[in-house]
């Protein structure tokens, strides 16, 4: 869920308590939760199973979490139903119909349950029954609402394929219809060596007259999607793309600075940001912090180069770890003020966290501070 929307709640529902009961009750043994809910749910609903990727083991619990995330935050209704809407939506690529809903709640409620059978008792039940009622309609709505005005998946041909360093390659592919997003987005892509394996990538350029999609993918260790991509996928391969998702877009009603930090290939679509504001013919300050651990690491400096010496109200600074000894939130400390400019933060999870505490700390208040779900970042990471 979006950290910087989420404000607490500061006196939680009945609903929510017992919720919040149960989910303290699992937590120690939530492997088996996982284990136990999938079991059920493929023995007794077997036309499910081809739904999910063959092997189950890194997303395995994805269901189960956003399910859980979902239910834990039921309190927070706008925040909820702007994280389930997009959930609904993004079913849709998976073949999920609305008949497969009750199954899923039936199976979930009988994990917990069994599990949580210390406090289990009626009136929790009628709580779960209630949320899990809730957060399915607003998915099935959504979807139903999406169906009209968008396919649920896209194909996309490879047309170019440019490795920039041993492991990192820029991808440039064209959908088989328009596929509309905005600067700062990112989609979902299936590879055809891995089906039914999603992840998550940022589109590395602001829309293009002529379509085409860019993304930049990083070869991680064990990662089965990014290392088909970076070392299998040539030009003239058919992948699958999701739908848009993310909130990390510019808002052109007002003419703040950017203040953006891009960590590694998070960069991407920083630099997507940065297409956007100059094509919206916008004279604001865009101050961009580009962040590797080494300058070989710095596989786009060129392109971000080349687009500050275009652009005078661009400012381009690398920051490599190797060099600097310091990290890339702790160089922005370093100039400033800050406290006039919009915040865009990507790249890894420990430097979002970090990022997002610097800035807060040179005054930037948190509605001011935009980036990616940390939990999906981290569900991306391979
Ligand atoms: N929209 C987004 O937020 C996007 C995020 N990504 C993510 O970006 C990551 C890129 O990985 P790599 O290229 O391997 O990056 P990396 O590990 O090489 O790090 C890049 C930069 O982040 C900083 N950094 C890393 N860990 C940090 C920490 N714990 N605290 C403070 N700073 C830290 C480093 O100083 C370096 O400047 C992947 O996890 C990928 O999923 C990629 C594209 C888009």
């Amino acid at each position: 869920m979006p950290a910087q929307r989420s404000a607490p709640t500061p006196q939680p529902s009945p609903d929510a308590v017992l919720i919040r009961r149960t989910m303290t009750e699992v937590g120690p043994v939530a492997d088996k939760v996982t284990s136990y809910f999938y079991a059920l749910l493929f023995v007794r609903h077997p036309d499910l199973r081809s739904l999910f990727p063959a092997a189950m083991d890194t997303q395995r619990d994805r269901l189960l979490k956003a399910l859980l995330t979902a239910a834990e935050h039921i309190d927070n209704t706008p925040v909820l139903v702007d994280y389930l809407q997009n959930l609904g939506r993004g079913h849709r690529k998976y073949g999920t119909r609305p008949e497969h809903y009750p199954a899923v709640g039936e199976c979930l409620i009988g994990s917990l349950s069994r599990f949580a059978s210390a406090i289990w008792d009626a009136e929790t039940e009628a709580a779960w029954v209630r949320a899990y009622t809730t957060i399915s309609q607003v998915m099935i709505d959504a979807a139903a609402v999406d169906e009209l005005r968008a396919p649920a998946w896209w194909y996309a041909e490879v047309v170019a394929h440019d490795l920039r360093t041993p492991d990192i390659a820029v991808i440039t592919v064209r959908p088989d219809q328009p596929y509309p997003f905005l600067a700062g987005q990112y989609t979902s892509l299936e590879t055809p060596w891995w089906p039914r394996i999603w992840r998550h990538y940022s589109f590395a350029s602001a829309p293009r007259s002529d379509g085409l999609l860019s993304f930049h993918v990083k070869a991680v260790p064990a990662g089965w999607v990014s290392n088909a991509l970076v070392h299998r996928a040539r030009p003239g391969d058919i992948i699958r793309l999701g739908p848009p998702a993310g909130s990390m877009t510019v808002d052109h009603t007002t003419d703040s600075g950017l203040l953006c930090l891009g960590g590694g290939t998070g960069i991407a679509p920083i630099k997507a940001l940065v297409e956007d504001v100059a094509e919206h013919g916008e004279r604001r300050p865009v101050e961009v912090f580009y962040g590797a651990r080494t300058d070989h690491d710095l596989y786009d400096i060129d392109t971000m180069l080349r687009l500050q010496q275009s652009h005078p109200w661009l400012a381009v600074r690398p920051v490599v770890d190797q060099r600097a000894h310091l990290h890339l939130p702790d160089a922005v400390r370093e100039y400033g003020p800050w406290n006039e400019y919009d915040a865009y933060l990507s790249g890894p999870p420990g430097m979002i966290r970090s990022g997002v505490d610097a800035l807060r700390e040179a005054g930037i208040p948190s509605d001011r501070i935009r980036h990616d779900s940390v939990e999906e970042l981290v569900a991306a990471g391979d």
